[in-house]
């Protein structure tokens, strides 16, 4: 299914990485500046997915800053269960991200078709990321926009944290202040704007592992300011349809994640202690940490390799609209030149 541009003269795979390396096959999914697909690394075979973010979408939309942000926080990490990034390069366009391939669709699309994920898959992916959080706040970063939607998982149902957007630098003795992330998984200390730091990753946390379990998010509202004022206020109540199938102990670790004080908040305490905190929890009782690191454990759902694990409605919108395909070719006509130094001049602010 998948289609490739030629290039006249062969392709030198020695040199700099760009899309000529690449063949390029079917997309995967839709984000908002533009798609991502699957490709194919000419040398090696080696499948990717190649995330291509539309210059002119995020100049408009006023999003180079934190284009640019996830691309260099995206460049300085690795870990086993994050979605790294493996090349980035650009053309008069777009801008490229070529990363690792997840092909068991992202946690919101499986939990929206189930209602709940069961205990055994929920504490299986909060122990998976339990790493990569623990990892990005050893590496002075923290996520802020821990959800379902941003965890990918792999053709084997590891979880993979994705979507660097927000994230950012913590400086020693900083504190940030501005409120990013998306209003439902928000820490209080976000909302109150005294100043947080990687604390609020572990409150998101719990917030996804109490909607994965438990059915619905356990702040809710119609309008922003409304969810805000009941993360600030409101003790969440577990329903007792889904909440009666969950263990005291699931219960307790979840509830102790949205512990609304930082200093009384499961794994907040400094350092490695918070990891070790959260993974002394009943919840985990008689799990291999060694081997759940070296993702060696067997993950409690195989996503199905002959379904599409995501909203398949824009692979449709490539064959009715196939003006707007990716190809190797570059395009012509456009004022290009002008977009790129616009982009460049934006970066450099
Ligand atoms: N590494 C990947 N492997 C497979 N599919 C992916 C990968 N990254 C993203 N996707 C799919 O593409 C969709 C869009 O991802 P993308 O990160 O572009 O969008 P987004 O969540 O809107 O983020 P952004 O705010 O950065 O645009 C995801 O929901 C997922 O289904």
């Amino acid at each position: 299914m998948g289609f490739c541009c030629c290039k006249d003269e062969p392709i030198d795979l020695d040199s700099e990485v760009d899309l000529y390396h690449f063949d390029l096959h079917r997309a995967v999914g839709k984000g908002a500046f533009g798609k991502v697909r699957v490709v194919e690394h000419k040398r090696d075979g080696q499948l990717y997915a190649l995330k291509y973010i539309n210059k002119k979408s995020i100049i408009a939309m006023k999003a180079v800053k934190n284009t640019v942000q996830e691309r260099r926080l995206l460049e300085e990490i690795n870990h086993t269960f994050i979605v790294n990034m493996r090349f980035a390069f650009q053309d008069d366009e777009n801008c490229f991200m070529v990363l690792d391939l997840m092909l068991g669709g992202d946690l919101r699309f499986h939990y929206e078709r189930k209602l709940t994920l069961g205990e055994d898959a929920v504490r299986f992916y909060i122990a998976e990321l339990s790493s990569a959080i623990s990892y990005l706040h050893s590496q002075r970063i923290v996520h802020r926009d821990i959800k379902p939607d941003n965890v990918l998982l792999d053709k084997d149902g590891h979880a993979h944290l994705t979507d660097f957007n927000v994230a950012c630098h913590i400086e020693h003795g900083k504190a940030l202040t501005s409120v990013a992330g998306t209003v439902y998984y928000m820490a209080p200390e976000i909302i109150y704007r005294k100043g947080y730091t990687f604390t609020s990753d572990w409150w998101s946390l719990g917030v996804m592992a109490f909607e994965l379990l438990f059915g619905r998010r356990p702040f809710r509202g119609k309008k922003s300011v409304e969810v805000m004022r009941s993360i600030m206020h409101d003790t969440p109540e577990i329903p007792e349809a889904t909440g009666h199938m969950a263990s005291a102990e699931a219960k307790d670790c979840i509830m102790r994640l949205i512990e609304k004080s930082p200093s009384k908040r499961l794994a907040c305490k400094p350092k490695g202690a918070g990891l070790a905190e959260l993974r002394a929890h009943a919840w985990f009782r008689g799990y291999d940490w060694e081997k759940l690191d070296k993702k060696a454990m067997q993950p409690p759902f195989v996503p199905d390799p002959k379904k599409l694990n995501f909203d398949f409605s824009h692979e449709l919108d490539e064959y009715m609209a196939p003006s707007e395909l990716l190809t190797h070719q570059k395009r012509k006509n456009r004022d290009v030149n002008k977009l790129s130094k616009e982009m460049r001049q934006l970066e450099e602010e």
